[in-house]
């Protein structure tokens, strides 16, 4: 059996075109090698993108014995979230925090979650410019940052608050700068700890740990203070993890706490404000889809809304692959893909699958509506797939539902530019390349 085909080119050349316009460049791929091809990108081993759900499937069925999804992410967020939590543990440690961690995040343990959600999002709503142009992708990060300090590192204290809203920006944006991502990570690793080149200041390295050494010296304090004083009524995520135990009656010591609830933030923060920013990237160049949300929303009926939301994450999904690292060789579309390498589902390949989705680019909800719904259902992966799958999608779709309504509620959203804003690559997201511009208008001033 063959390996996979796939370019010739340089990796070099692969990468550069790659960073420049992803989506392109893989569109591209599949359309010269088919559903299954092979990259090469610097600093990466050699690495298989599959484009349909079958395939998918197939990566994802890994999980169980031979796929590590936690040593791909080391490779970008080791630094940030340390080797500690879901984002970064492989195997039977992962096995344990996962079971420790889906509890608190999910069904009736965030119902509640709504109300604090929508108080939330109308303060920052209120405080909008109207009449003007906004970036609503950092408006909605202002959002989603603030319910994951209070929902789930259960933060209350203002000033304790406005800290971390202040310190954790900052530290997302440079851990994930280029000039950091680009150190290989032994060097990184080597300048972070080095006590000469930590009084460098214009270095990289040095901001990044001063930034972490601020943060953690909050979060583990917040952790103490909140071992000694535990609430029983507290519903946030930290409590709940407090109170958790293994099945050997083991509790999540402060190290495992803090890389669990720094992971949870850079899983849950800018990924759901960057998927809200598309949504309504999207509904303000989608008139007909807009009116009839906002119709629907005053009949009181949230289906048309989910179909919005499903829609928007199909067409523009943030994560556009959920990476393994490959334990044992496995076959791919004909294909021998051997061990070592990395196997990558293009969720915004099989998103744009025209035999699943026809007229893939364009926004439709009504395709998770009525019969058409059910044959979407395997194709239709924003958060992933397998054992890996995303454990904060509940929380994440609840977000996203009571946020939509309340700036629905508020104001009305328009764009002077009809031209899909493009898609740039951030991190492992992908994020609208002029933050999601609109004007806000007063609801009432609008209709009048
Ligand atoms: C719309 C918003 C979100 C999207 C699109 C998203 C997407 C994803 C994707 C694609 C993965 C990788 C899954 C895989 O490898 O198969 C993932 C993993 C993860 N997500 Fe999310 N996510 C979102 C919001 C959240 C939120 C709100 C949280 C928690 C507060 C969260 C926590 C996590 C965690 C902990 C993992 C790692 C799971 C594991 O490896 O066991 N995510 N997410």
């Amino acid at each position: 059996m063959t390996l996979p085909p796939g370019s010739a080119l340089p990796a070099i050349v692969q990468t550069v075109r790659f960073l420049r316009d992803p989506t392109r460049v893989l569109e591209g791929n599949r359309r010269r090698y088919g559903p299954v091809f092979r990259m090469r990108l610097v600093g990466f081993p050699p690495e298989v993108f599959v484009a349909t759900a079958a395939h998918a499937e197939r990566i994802y069925r890994m999980d169980a014995n031979g796929g590590r999804a936690g040593e791909v992410r080391r490779m970008f967020l080791e630094p940030i979230v340390g080797q500690q939590s879901l984002l970064s543990l492989d195997g039977d440690q992962w096995m344990r925090h996962r079971k420790l961690v889906n509890r608190p995040l999910h069904g009736r343990a965030i119902a509640g979650y709504r109300d604090e959600i929508a108080d939330i999002a109308v303060a920052d709503i209120e405080r909008w410019p109207r009449g003007e142009p906004i970036d609503l992708r950092s408006r909605m990060q202002d959002i989603t940052l603030v319910v994951i300090l209070r929902l789930v590192f259960g933060i209350r204290d203002a000033a304790r608050l406005a800290r971390l809203r202040k310190l954790l920006p900052e530290l997302a944006d440079v851990a994930g700068s280029v000039a950091l991502t680009v150190l290989p990570p032994g060097l990184r690793s080597r300048m972070q700890d080095s006590a000469l080149l930590r009084r460098v200041r214009f270095l990289p390295t040095t901001r990044f740990v001063r930034l972490r050494a601020a943060v953690d010296e909050i979060v583990y304090d917040e952790i103490a203070r909140r071992r000694a004083t535990p609430d029983p009524e507290a519903t946030d995520v930290l409590s709940r993890l407090l109170e958790a135990r293994d099945e050997d009656g083991e509790p999540l010591s402060d190290l495992e706490l803090r890389d669990e609830l720094i992971a949870l933030l850079e899983a849950g923060h800018e990924t759901t404000a960057t998927s809200l920013a598309w949504t309504f990237e999207r509904l303000v160049r989608t008139p007909a889809v807009f009116d009839r949300l906002r119709e629907e929303l005053a009949r009181d009926d949230e289906q048309y809304l989910d179909a919005v939301i499903k829609e928007a994450l199909r067409v523009r999904p943030v994560v556009f692959a959920a990476t393994r690292l490959l334990d044992s060789p496995i076959e791919l579309g004909g294909h021998q893909v051997p061990a070592g390498w990395l196997a990558a589902p293009v969720i915004s390949l099989v998103h744009r699958d025209p035999d699943v989705f026809p007229a893939p680019d364009e926004f439709r909800p009504e395709r998770f509506l009525g019969e058409d719904a059910a044959r979407t259902q395997k194709s239709w992966m924003p958060f992933g797939g397998g054992r890996r799958y995303c454990a904060g999608a509940q929380l994440a779709l609840l977000e996203m539902r009571v946020i939509i309504r309340e700036v629905l509620d508020r104001v009305t959203l328009t764009t002077h530019d009809p031209a899909p804003e493009a898609e740039r690559i951030r991190h492992v997201t992908l994020v609208p390349a002029r933050g999601g511009r609109v004007v806000a208008h007063d609801l009432a001033r609008a209709t009048c």
